[in-house]
């Protein structure tokens, strides 16, 4: 037995898609899941939208312009793009395909229809809708978060409303209650993805065979 033939590794890490409309704390579960699951990959995405106080290029967003923006499109370098609330928002391909063949799972944080284009390329991928606990709450979160202005509240809930429609072509649906809650949620879906896909009867087959 070689030492090559003996590791119960994965080929390839899988894709995760966390969608949910705007404030329902995306952004916070990620941030909170990085804590507790550092070996989580997150994709970066090139967005239109000008930055909001404390963004950091390459950190938060990779800001473009709508030309530049237009340009990575026509180079196919986008896995998935789509307009929000008239920005221009999606995600460099080449990372993520990367960190796919490394074997490490990556982490997309992403609105509906880039979702479901990332559904068609990655029919494999695991797609998880975030929720607010009641629209109210959602209107709050918003609110308080502070960085939006009146027009653009009442544009983001119209599309959350519409964003929640689209709710059945995920595989997973959390509440986002309690922050921990959620990221505990989000680590034992992985958790059973990894068993569910982990390739490891053919290797005990072949660890049998090779002893006998
Ligand atoms: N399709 C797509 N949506 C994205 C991408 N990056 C961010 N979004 C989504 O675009 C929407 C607006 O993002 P943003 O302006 O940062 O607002 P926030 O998510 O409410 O803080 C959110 O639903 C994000 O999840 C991306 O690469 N592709
Ligand atoms: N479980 C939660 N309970 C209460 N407030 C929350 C919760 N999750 C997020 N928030 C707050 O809601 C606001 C929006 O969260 P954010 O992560 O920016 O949302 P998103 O990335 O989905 O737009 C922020 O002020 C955040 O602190």
């Amino acid at each position: 037995m070689t030492s090559n033939t003996n590791t119960l590794d994965r080929e390839r890490g899988i894709l995760i898609v966390l969608s949910g409309p705007s404030g329902v704390g995306k952004g916070t579960v990620c941030a909170a899941l990085r804590q507790v699951a550092p070996e989580l990959v997150y994709s970066v995405s090139a967005t239109t939208r000008a930055p909001r106080q404390g963004e950091i290029e390459g950190v938060n967003y990779f800001f473009k312009t709508r030309e530049q923006f237009q340009q990575l499109i026509e180079a196919d370098e986008m896995l998935e793009w789509a307009q929000y609330v008239n920005n221009y928002y999606g995600t460099p391909k080449r990372f993520v395909e990367d960190v796919l063949r490394s074997g490490k799972d990556v982490i997309l944080e992403i609105e509906v229809q880039g979702a479901l284009m990332v559904k068609n390329k990655f029919p494999e991928g695991v797609f998880i809708f975030l929720l607010p606990p009641s629209l109210d709450e959602l209107q709050n979160r918003i609110v308080t978060r502070g960085t939006e202005s009146d027009e653009t509240i009442r544009s983001r809930m119209s599309v959350a409303l519409d964003e929640m429609r689209l709710m059945e072509h995920y595989d997973y649906a959390i509440v986002n209650d309690h922050v921990e809650t959620a990221c505990s949620k989000i680590q034992a879906i992985l958790a059973a993805e990894h068993c569910r896909r982990d390739r490891i009867f053919p290797k005990i087959v072949q660890w049998i065979n090779e002893v006998n």
